[in-house]
Protein backbone atom coordinates (compact mmCIF):
# COMPACT_ATOMS: atom_id res chain seq x y z
CA UNK A 1 0.00 0.00 0.00
CA UNK A 2 1.36 3.33 -0.69
CA UNK A 3 0.00 6.93 0.83
CA UNK A 4 0.69 10.26 -0.47
CA UNK A 5 0.68 12.84 1.91
CA UNK A 6 0.95 16.70 2.20
CA UNK A 7 2.92 19.36 3.68
CA UNK A 8 1.01 22.52 5.27
CA UNK A 9 1.23 26.15 5.01
CA UNK A 10 -0.25 28.31 7.49
CA UNK A 11 -2.14 31.30 6.36
CA UNK A 12 -3.01 32.16 9.68
CA UNK A 13 -1.49 31.18 13.17
CA UNK A 14 -2.87 32.95 16.23
CA UNK A 15 -1.65 31.66 19.30
CA UNK A 16 -2.47 32.26 22.50
CA UNK A 17 -1.10 31.62 26.08
CA UNK A 18 0.62 28.73 27.24
CA UNK A 19 -2.16 25.93 29.36
CA UNK A 20 -0.91 23.36 32.00
CA UNK A 21 -1.27 20.97 29.41
CA UNK A 22 1.93 22.23 27.49
CA UNK A 23 0.43 23.25 24.48
CA UNK A 24 -1.14 26.49 23.49
CA UNK A 25 -4.21 27.35 22.33
CA UNK A 26 -4.42 28.23 18.45
CA UNK A 27 -6.78 30.00 15.87
CA UNK A 28 -4.81 27.87 12.83
CA UNK A 29 -5.60 28.00 9.60
CA UNK A 30 -3.67 25.17 7.81
CA UNK A 31 -3.67 24.66 3.57
CA UNK A 32 -2.32 21.50 2.27
CA UNK A 33 -0.03 22.15 -0.41
CA UNK A 34 1.93 20.00 -3.76
CA UNK A 35 4.85 18.81 -1.46
CA UNK A 36 4.20 15.36 -0.65
CA UNK A 37 6.08 12.39 1.32
CA UNK A 38 4.77 9.18 0.11
CA UNK A 39 4.79 5.98 2.58
CA UNK A 40 4.88 2.18 1.37
CA UNK A 41 3.38 -0.09 3.59
CA UNK A 42 4.65 -3.99 2.95
CA UNK A 43 3.60 -6.98 4.81
CA UNK A 44 6.05 -7.93 7.36
CA UNK A 45 6.68 -11.10 9.91
CA UNK A 46 3.73 -10.42 12.73
CA UNK A 47 5.16 -8.39 15.27
CA UNK A 48 7.88 -7.18 13.12
CA UNK A 49 7.57 -3.02 12.50
CA UNK A 50 10.50 -1.55 10.65
CA UNK A 51 10.69 2.23 8.55
CA UNK A 52 13.39 2.72 6.18
CA UNK A 53 13.49 6.59 5.09
CA UNK A 54 14.99 7.93 1.59
CA UNK A 55 15.15 10.87 -0.27
CA UNK A 56 15.70 13.98 1.82
CA UNK A 57 14.96 12.75 5.49
CA UNK A 58 18.88 13.25 6.76
CA UNK A 59 18.60 13.65 10.65
CA UNK A 60 15.57 11.80 10.72
CA UNK A 61 16.22 8.23 12.30
CA UNK A 62 14.74 4.64 11.77
CA UNK A 63 14.43 4.17 15.76
CA UNK A 64 11.03 4.04 17.93
CA UNK A 65 10.82 7.70 18.05
CA UNK A 66 10.36 7.65 14.02
CA UNK A 67 6.55 9.17 13.36
CA UNK A 68 5.90 6.88 10.82
CA UNK A 69 6.97 3.98 12.77
CA UNK A 70 4.97 5.44 16.23
CA UNK A 71 1.48 5.51 13.66
CA UNK A 72 1.63 2.19 12.46
CA UNK A 73 2.35 1.11 16.47
CA UNK A 74 -0.71 3.19 17.84
CA UNK A 75 -2.99 1.74 14.92
CA UNK A 76 -1.93 -1.92 15.59
CA UNK A 77 -2.54 -1.42 19.05
CA UNK A 78 -5.78 0.67 19.26
CA UNK A 79 -7.56 -1.55 16.65
CA UNK A 80 -5.40 -4.42 15.74
CA UNK A 81 -7.42 -6.51 18.00
CA UNK A 82 -6.31 -9.70 19.16
CA UNK A 83 -4.02 -11.34 16.24
CA UNK A 84 -0.44 -10.20 16.11
CA UNK A 85 0.35 -7.66 12.89
CA UNK A 86 3.44 -6.31 11.69
CA UNK A 87 4.36 -4.09 8.46
CA UNK A 88 7.66 -2.71 6.38
CA UNK A 89 7.53 0.79 6.13
CA UNK A 90 9.43 2.97 3.77
CA UNK A 91 8.63 6.53 3.80
CA UNK A 92 10.24 8.86 0.87
CA UNK A 93 10.41 12.09 1.80
CA UNK A 94 10.30 15.26 -0.28
CA UNK A 95 8.70 17.70 2.66
CA UNK A 96 11.74 19.81 4.50
CA UNK A 97 12.88 18.11 7.84
CA UNK A 98 12.17 19.85 11.17
CA UNK A 99 11.08 23.29 8.09
CA UNK A 100 7.52 24.12 9.93
CA UNK A 101 5.98 22.15 6.78
CA UNK A 102 4.46 19.67 8.95
CA UNK A 103 6.74 16.60 7.26
CA UNK A 104 6.84 14.18 10.21
CA UNK A 105 2.77 14.76 11.08
CA UNK A 106 2.65 14.15 7.12
CA UNK A 107 4.67 10.69 7.45
CA UNK A 108 2.27 9.82 10.31
CA UNK A 109 -0.54 10.71 8.83
CA UNK A 110 0.23 8.09 5.58
CA UNK A 111 1.36 5.50 7.34
CA UNK A 112 -2.25 5.43 9.68
CA UNK A 113 -3.97 4.90 6.24
CA UNK A 114 -1.80 3.10 4.72
CA UNK A 115 -1.19 0.07 7.47
CA UNK A 116 -4.89 0.99 8.33
CA UNK A 117 -5.62 -0.46 4.65
CA UNK A 118 -2.84 -3.05 4.87
CA UNK A 119 -3.97 -5.00 7.50
CA UNK A 120 -7.93 -4.05 6.05
CA UNK A 121 -8.70 -2.80 9.46
CA UNK A 122 -12.25 -1.26 9.85
CA UNK A 123 -11.54 2.55 11.29
CA UNK A 124 -13.38 5.44 10.47
CA UNK A 125 -11.87 8.52 9.47
CA UNK A 126 -12.75 10.47 12.31
CA UNK A 127 -10.69 7.54 14.50
CA UNK A 128 -7.43 8.13 12.61
CA UNK A 129 -7.78 11.59 13.20
CA UNK A 130 -8.37 11.78 16.61
CA UNK A 131 -5.12 8.31 16.78
CA UNK A 132 -3.75 11.01 14.81
CA UNK A 133 -3.56 13.66 17.63
CA UNK A 134 -1.93 11.62 19.85
CA UNK A 135 1.50 11.49 17.68
CA UNK A 136 0.67 15.40 17.26
CA UNK A 137 -1.05 18.36 16.74
CA UNK A 138 -0.58 18.46 12.99
CA UNK A 139 -1.43 15.13 12.03
CA UNK A 140 -4.80 15.32 11.53
CA UNK A 141 -4.97 17.68 9.22
CA UNK A 142 -2.12 16.05 6.84
CA UNK A 143 -4.82 13.57 7.09
CA UNK A 144 -7.91 15.96 5.93
CA UNK A 145 -5.73 18.15 3.53
CA UNK A 146 -7.60 21.00 1.83
CA UNK A 147 -7.50 24.09 3.95
CA UNK A 148 -8.85 23.68 7.45
CA UNK A 149 -9.26 26.01 10.40
CA UNK A 150 -7.66 24.11 13.35
CA UNK A 151 -8.42 25.13 16.81
CA UNK A 152 -8.02 23.46 20.42
CA UNK A 153 -4.09 22.62 19.92
CA UNK A 154 -4.36 23.08 16.08
CA UNK A 155 -6.55 19.45 16.01
CA UNK A 156 -10.27 20.13 16.25
CA UNK A 157 -10.63 20.57 12.27
CA UNK A 158 -13.42 22.47 10.31
CA UNK A 159 -13.07 22.42 6.74
CA UNK A 160 -12.60 25.85 5.10
CA UNK A 161 -14.41 26.68 1.44
CA UNK A 162 -11.94 28.08 -1.47
CA UNK A 163 -12.18 28.92 -4.95
CA UNK A 164 -9.09 27.70 -7.68
CA UNK A 165 -5.76 27.37 -6.77
CA UNK A 166 -3.06 29.35 -5.24
CA UNK A 167 0.73 30.02 -6.51
CA UNK A 168 3.11 29.66 -3.86
CA UNK A 169 6.98 29.68 -4.07
CA UNK A 170 8.50 27.65 -0.84
CA UNK A 171 12.60 28.92 0.27
CA UNK A 172 14.26 25.74 2.45
CA UNK A 173 16.05 27.10 4.71
CA UNK A 174 19.75 25.09 4.79
CA UNK A 175 19.22 24.24 8.87
CA UNK A 176 15.82 22.98 10.45
CA UNK A 177 14.49 24.35 13.63
CA UNK A 178 12.84 23.20 16.82
CA UNK A 179 8.73 23.70 16.90
CA UNK A 180 9.02 23.28 20.69
CA UNK A 181 11.83 26.15 20.47
CA UNK A 182 10.17 28.30 18.78
CA UNK A 183 7.02 28.06 20.62
CA UNK A 184 9.39 28.46 24.30
CA UNK A 185 10.87 31.22 22.68
CA UNK A 186 7.13 32.88 21.63
CA UNK A 187 6.42 32.26 25.41
CA UNK A 188 10.02 34.03 27.03
CA UNK A 189 8.75 37.10 24.54
CA UNK A 190 5.41 37.51 26.29
CA UNK A 191 3.13 37.60 23.21
CA UNK A 192 0.38 35.12 23.95
CA UNK A 193 -3.08 35.91 22.95
CA UNK A 194 -6.02 36.36 25.38
CA UNK A 195 -9.19 34.37 24.33
CA UNK A 196 -11.23 36.82 23.06
CA UNK A 197 -8.34 37.24 20.49
CA UNK A 198 -8.19 34.31 18.95
CA UNK A 199 -10.53 34.85 16.14
CA UNK A 200 -9.64 34.69 12.40
CA UNK A 201 -10.75 37.63 10.23
CA UNK A 202 -13.69 37.43 7.47
CA UNK A 203 -11.66 39.33 5.33
CA UNK A 204 -9.61 36.56 5.33
CA UNK A 205 -11.95 34.13 4.42
CA UNK A 206 -13.59 35.98 2.20
CA UNK A 207 -10.32 36.10 0.22
CA UNK A 208 -10.26 32.30 0.39
CA UNK A 209 -13.80 31.80 -0.30
CA UNK A 210 -13.28 34.05 -3.80
CA UNK A 211 -10.11 32.95 -4.38
CA UNK A 212 -8.70 36.22 -4.53
CA UNK A 213 -4.48 36.00 -4.12
CA UNK A 214 -4.24 39.81 -3.49
CA UNK A 215 -6.88 39.63 -0.74
CA UNK A 216 -4.84 37.24 0.76
CA UNK A 217 -1.81 38.55 0.48
CA UNK A 218 -3.07 41.07 2.81
CA UNK A 219 -4.14 38.78 5.85
CA UNK A 220 -1.70 35.96 5.76
CA UNK A 221 -0.09 36.37 9.63
CA UNK A 222 2.18 34.18 11.79
CA UNK A 223 2.04 34.58 15.09
CA UNK A 224 5.43 32.69 15.74
CA UNK A 225 7.04 34.94 13.12
CA UNK A 226 8.70 36.94 15.89
CA UNK A 227 9.95 33.92 17.32
CA UNK A 228 11.36 32.07 14.79
CA UNK A 229 12.97 35.33 13.38
CA UNK A 230 14.40 35.90 16.35
CA UNK A 231 16.25 32.24 16.74
CA UNK A 232 17.12 32.74 13.47
CA UNK A 233 17.91 36.43 12.26
CA UNK A 234 18.88 35.83 8.64
CA UNK A 235 15.12 34.59 7.22
CA UNK A 236 14.60 38.59 7.26
CA UNK A 237 16.99 38.58 4.43
CA UNK A 238 15.22 35.66 3.01
CA UNK A 239 11.35 36.86 3.21
CA UNK A 240 12.62 40.65 2.19
CA UNK A 241 13.97 39.05 -1.02
CA UNK A 242 11.18 37.08 -2.21
CA UNK A 243 8.80 40.63 -1.96
CA UNK A 244 11.73 41.97 -4.05
CA UNK A 245 11.13 40.23 -6.59
CA UNK A 246 7.25 40.53 -6.78
CA UNK A 247 5.67 38.01 -4.76
CA UNK A 248 2.02 39.11 -3.09
CA UNK A 249 3.68 38.19 0.18
CA UNK A 250 5.66 36.55 2.47
CA UNK A 251 5.69 34.62 5.39
CA UNK A 252 7.41 32.08 7.82
CA UNK A 253 5.88 28.65 7.52
CA UNK A 254 4.55 27.49 11.22
CA UNK A 255 7.55 27.28 13.37
CA UNK A 256 10.27 27.96 10.43
CA UNK A 257 12.47 28.34 9.11
CA UNK A 258 10.63 27.73 5.82
CA UNK A 259 9.45 30.90 4.22
CA UNK A 260 6.73 30.91 1.93
CA UNK A 261 5.61 33.57 -0.67
CA UNK A 262 2.14 34.01 -2.35
CA UNK A 263 2.21 34.74 -5.83
CA UNK A 264 -0.50 36.33 -8.26
CA UNK A 265 -0.03 33.38 -10.64
CA UNK A 266 2.23 30.95 -12.23
CA UNK A 267 4.67 32.91 -14.06
CA UNK A 268 5.04 35.43 -11.29
CA UNK A 269 5.89 32.19 -9.01
CA UNK A 270 8.62 31.09 -11.95
CA UNK A 271 10.07 34.59 -11.62
CA UNK A 272 10.59 34.42 -7.95
CA UNK A 273 11.44 30.69 -7.54
CA UNK A 274 14.36 31.30 -10.38
CA UNK A 275 15.54 34.18 -8.91
CA UNK A 276 15.70 33.38 -4.39
CA UNK A 277 17.58 30.26 -5.70
CA UNK A 278 20.77 32.15 -5.03
CA UNK A 279 19.77 33.85 -1.57
CA UNK A 280 22.17 33.20 0.95
CA UNK A 281 20.57 30.43 3.57
CA UNK A 282 18.54 29.24 1.18
CA UNK A 283 19.43 25.48 0.45
CA UNK A 284 16.51 24.78 -2.17
CA UNK A 285 13.22 26.11 -3.50
CA UNK A 286 10.15 24.48 -4.49
CA UNK A 287 7.08 26.18 -6.44
CA UNK A 288 3.86 24.18 -5.38
CA UNK A 289 -0.07 24.43 -5.23
CA UNK A 290 -2.48 24.92 -2.90
CA UNK A 291 -4.77 23.64 -1.69
CA UNK A 292 -4.32 20.09 -2.54
CA UNK A 293 -6.03 16.84 -1.17
CA UNK A 294 -4.92 14.87 2.37
CA UNK A 295 -3.35 11.55 2.92
CA UNK A 296 -4.19 9.01 0.21
CA UNK A 297 -3.85 6.21 -1.70
CA UNK A 298 -1.79 5.94 -4.75
CA UNK A 299 -1.44 3.30 -7.15
CA UNK A 300 2.06 1.28 -6.82
CA UNK A 301 2.82 2.34 -10.26
CA UNK A 302 2.48 6.24 -9.38
C1 LIG B 1 3.69 25.11 14.67
C2 LIG B 1 2.65 24.16 14.08
O1 LIG B 1 3.25 23.34 13.08
C3 LIG B 1 1.57 24.98 13.38
O2 LIG B 1 0.74 24.17 12.57
C4 LIG B 1 2.02 23.28 15.15
O3 LIG B 1 1.43 24.06 16.16
C5 LIG B 1 3.00 22.27 15.74
O4 LIG B 1 2.45 21.02 15.49
P1 LIG B 1 3.25 19.65 15.80
O5 LIG B 1 4.68 19.80 15.46
O6 LIG B 1 2.44 18.55 15.18
O7 LIG B 1 3.11 19.63 17.36
P2 LIG B 1 3.34 18.45 18.41
O8 LIG B 1 4.27 17.44 17.85
O9 LIG B 1 1.99 18.00 18.91
O10 LIG B 1 4.05 19.27 19.56
C6 LIG B 1 5.39 19.66 19.52
C7 LIG B 1 5.57 20.76 20.53
O11 LIG B 1 5.00 21.98 20.02
C8 LIG B 1 4.40 22.73 21.05
N1 LIG B 1 2.98 22.98 20.74
C9 LIG B 1 2.38 22.35 19.71
C10 LIG B 1 1.05 22.64 19.40
C11 LIG B 1 0.36 23.58 20.20
N2 LIG B 1 -0.91 23.87 19.98
N3 LIG B 1 0.99 24.19 21.23
C12 LIG B 1 2.30 23.92 21.50
O12 LIG B 1 2.87 24.50 22.41
C13 LIG B 1 4.59 21.93 22.33
O13 LIG B 1 5.75 22.42 22.94
C14 LIG B 1 4.84 20.52 21.83
O14 LIG B 1 5.65 19.80 22.72
N1 LIG C 1 9.10 10.43 9.70
C1 LIG C 1 9.60 11.58 10.15
N2 LIG C 1 9.77 12.62 9.32
C2 LIG C 1 10.24 13.82 9.76
N3 LIG C 1 10.61 14.04 11.03
C3 LIG C 1 10.47 13.04 11.89
C4 LIG C 1 9.97 11.77 11.50
N4 LIG C 1 9.95 11.00 12.57
C5 LIG C 1 10.43 11.73 13.59
N5 LIG C 1 10.77 12.97 13.18
C6 LIG C 1 11.34 14.04 14.02
O1 LIG C 1 10.32 15.02 14.25
C7 LIG C 1 10.89 16.31 14.40
C8 LIG C 1 10.09 17.34 13.63
O2 LIG C 1 10.26 17.08 12.28
P1 LIG C 1 9.23 17.67 11.20
O3 LIG C 1 9.88 17.51 9.87
O4 LIG C 1 7.87 17.09 11.39
O5 LIG C 1 9.22 19.18 11.65
P2 LIG C 1 8.27 20.36 11.28
O6 LIG C 1 7.87 20.24 9.85
O7 LIG C 1 8.94 21.62 11.71
O8 LIG C 1 7.01 20.09 12.19
P3 LIG C 1 5.72 21.01 12.38
O9 LIG C 1 5.58 21.91 11.18
O10 LIG C 1 4.59 19.98 12.47
O11 LIG C 1 5.94 21.71 13.65
C9 LIG C 1 12.35 16.19 13.97
O12 LIG C 1 13.13 16.23 15.13
C10 LIG C 1 12.44 14.82 13.32
O13 LIG C 1 13.69 14.19 13.54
Amino acid sequence: MRVRAPAKINLALLVGRLGDDGYHPLVNLFQAVSLLDDVLAAPAEPGCFTVTMTGESAGVGEGPDNLALRAARLLAEEHGGDEPLGVALTVRKTIPVAGGMAGGSADAAAALLACSVLWDLDVAPDQLAALGSRLGADVPFALLGGTALGTGRGDVLAPVLTSGTFHWVLAVAEEGLSTPAVYTRFDELGRGRRPEELDVPDELMNALRTGDARALAGQLHNDLAEAALDLRPDLSRTLERGRELGALASLVSGSGPTCAFLCEDESAAIDVSTQLASTPGVQAVRRVLGPVHGARLVSPTH
